[in-house]
């Protein structure tokens, strides 16, 4: 009895029946020709919460990742089973593509902006979309620059080379041009993994931010990194997810050996 009291006013157990959940994953596989890359991946995203995938190199998690917005169907002689459903539509079903990946942004792991203005960069796939309105434009390159927290470093130079910036900043206006497409979930492929401590930080504290409007799903190599940014973690392992769970307990109390043993440094 004390316990089910207990338990009804527990506000992490009150929160978490509060969560949705945005992406569901089911039994999903994904084969490069032969070659099987995942296999029976079942997990479920849960809405403005931050998601690390984490395990070795080789595991699947970019290919996961990819997974997500259909990244992979660029890439010959992949083939799939299973179902991604992102609010209840199947998005192996869909044919709007561009909708989804309108819907589903994603950010790289070096920065790869476009040889023109940062304000250009930005204003880029709002213009593909067919906005031309030069104030309407404005508002988004300003806003979508905000949200990355780069404004106040760019504010005085939008009209010049994106690529005379810091890896650091170009990965945040990276970050601007996802932002700019109004999506709603944001893929991260080991975002800060060509840039310095400080500039690793300020992602990593912009990832915080985030959350409050986006749903983000993030690989990385780093560990510290996924403790310190993620609210939960999938490890993956030779394309199978090992284990999901909050982040908090993944670390300090995996159930599975191999989690334990990947995230004390023993093996990866
Ligand atoms: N385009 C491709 N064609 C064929 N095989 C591929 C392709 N991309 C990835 N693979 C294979 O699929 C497996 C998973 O690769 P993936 O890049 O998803 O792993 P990862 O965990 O993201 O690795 P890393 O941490 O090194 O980036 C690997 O064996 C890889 O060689």
């Amino acid at each position: 009895m004390k316990t089910a009291i207990n338990l009804s006013n527990d506000s992490s157990v009150q929160a978490e029946t509060n969560k949705n959940v945005k992406i569901s994953v089911n039994n999903f596989n994904l084969f490069y020709g032969e070659k099987q890359a995942l296999y029976d991946v079942s997990l479920d995203i849960y809405e403005k919460e931050v998601t690390a995938l984490i395990g070795p190199s080789g595991c699947g998690k970019s290919t996961f990742l990819r997974s997500i917005n259909r990244m992979n169907d660029l890439i010959d002689n992949v083939k799939i089973s299973g179902d991604i459903i992102i609010d209840n539509e199947n998005i192996y079903r869909t044919n709007d593509v561009i909708k989804l990946r309108t819907k589903v942004g994603m950010v790289f792991q070096k920065p790869n902006l476009f040889p023109m203005s940062i304000y250009d960069n930005v204003a880029y796939g709002p213009r593909m979309h067919g906005i031309k309105n030069k104030q309407e434009l404005n508002q988004i390159v300003e806003e979508s620059l905000r949200g990355a927290a780069i404004w106040d470093e760019v504010k005085d130079r939008l009209k010049t080379s994106a690529l005379g910036l810091s890896g650091g900043q170009q990965q945040r206006v990276c970050i601007a041009r996802a932002i700019a497409m109004k999506p709603e979930v944001i893929l991260m492929d080991e975002p800060t993994s060509a840039l310095d401590p400080i500039s690793t930080l300020k992602v990593e504290e912009l990832v915080g931010k985030m959350k409050k409007d986006y749903t983000i799903v993030i690989v990385t190599h780093n560990m510290q990194q996924a403790a310190r940014v993620s609210d939960r973690t999938a490890f993956f392992l030779n394309g199978e997810v090992v284990e999901y769970d909050k982040t908090d307990t993944i670390f300090s109390v995996p159930k599975d050996k191999r989690t334990e043993d990947y995230i004390t440094g023993r093996f990866g």
